[in-house]
């Protein structure tokens, strides 16, 4: 479990983080969300000792992080712009990454190398950039570290190479327990793969809960009632977040469990009603809201 209490981080005037509490929990893939600026990369940094916090503490399973190796050995941080060394190839790397990390997995990583078809031996010096992020990723899958914090490293990978590193991941967890920590502004490329969403902004968080008990209080659902007149009803029985609608057919995003909105529909006649599945996006909006923020103006598309 990764704690963090009451972190601050102030670069000069800039106040990255601001008093920040969040516990990141075993077993699950963790999606840090935030905008261009939130703070993302500040935390994760401080998260794998790389940064001081100004003030607060951070604990890995219990060791505080900063400037302790015994910490240090139980996570790999994959940052948005991987380094290698000058001149490094693919074979090179892995000799570098089992130097330092003991439980280094040599032959898969040589299999998954052949599996994603990138060259041991090429300088990665000329690889594309989605492939140079392929490559930081299966380093540090082939890590075996307990958690894995990655810093928008989706950014650049078509979709086909995402669903194979996303299953990659999956596996891992079913094996090994492994703990995903992947922060991105893209709240698209986490759907579906996060348990947990802890959503920044401008240094704070703003919320942090499963993604399945928001599904839980969130519906969203499209409906074509027979008598018009009836709409103005339901929608004042109905805790609404969003409404729009094209001619007759209406969309709605409101608030309560399934049944409760079932309800409100009970003896109304309708055309057509059906409950949707949620994006992230539109429960982020109405999570978001519910605390207070207009989400409209913070949502990264
Ligand atoms: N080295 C630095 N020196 C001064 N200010 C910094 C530094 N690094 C980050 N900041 C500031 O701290 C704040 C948070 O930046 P951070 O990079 O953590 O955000 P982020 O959520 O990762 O953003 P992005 O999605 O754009 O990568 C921003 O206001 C940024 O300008």
């Amino acid at each position: 479990m990764i704690e963090i209490d009451a972190l601050s981080k102030d670069y000069g005037q800039t106040e990255a983080i601001k008093n920040l509490n969040l516990t990141i929990e075993e077993d699950r893939v963790f999606g840090l969300i935030g905008t261009n600026g939130a703070g993302k990369s500040t935390l994760l940094r401080m998260i794998a000792g790389i940064l001081r916090p100004t003030s607060g503490h951070i604990t890995i399973d219990g060791l505080p992080v900063y400037d302790n190796p015994a910490a240090k050995k139980k996570f790999c941080f994959i940052p948005d712009d991987p380094y290698f060394f000058p001149n490094a190839t693919a074979e090179s790397m892995a000799r570098d990454y089992a130097a330092v990390y003991q439980e280094f997995d040599q032959e898969r990583f040589a299999r998954l190398l052949a599996d994603f078809r990138l060259e041991p031996k090429r300088r990665i010096h000329d690889y594309s950039k989605g492939m140079k992020r392929q490559l930081a990723i299966l380093l540090g899958l082939c890590t075996n570290t307990k958690y894995l914090l990655l810093d928008e490293v989706f950014d650049g990978l078509d979709p086909v190479m995402r669903q194979s590193m996303k299953s990659l991941f999956a596996e891992d967890m079913d094996r090994r327990q492994l703990t995903p920590i992947i922060a991105s502004h893209n709240l698209r490329e986490l759907e579906d793969i996060c348990d947990h969403i802890g959503f920044l902004h401008s240094g704070g968080l703003l919320l942090s809960e499963d993604l399945a008990d928001m599904k839980l209080e969130i519906q969203k659902l499209q409906c074509v009632f027979k008598d018009d007149r009836d709409m103005e009803e339901v929608l004042g029985k109905l805790k609404l977040v969003d409404h729009s609608s094209r001619g007759r057919l209406h969309t709605l995003v409101v608030r309560g469990s399934r049944s409760e909105v079932e309800a409100v529909f009970d003896h109304v006649p309708m055309t057509f009603f059906e409950i949707l599945p949620l994006t992230l996006e539109e429960i982020f909006i109405a999570e978001a809201e519910a605390v207070g923020y207009d989400t409209r103006k913070l949502i990264l598309k």
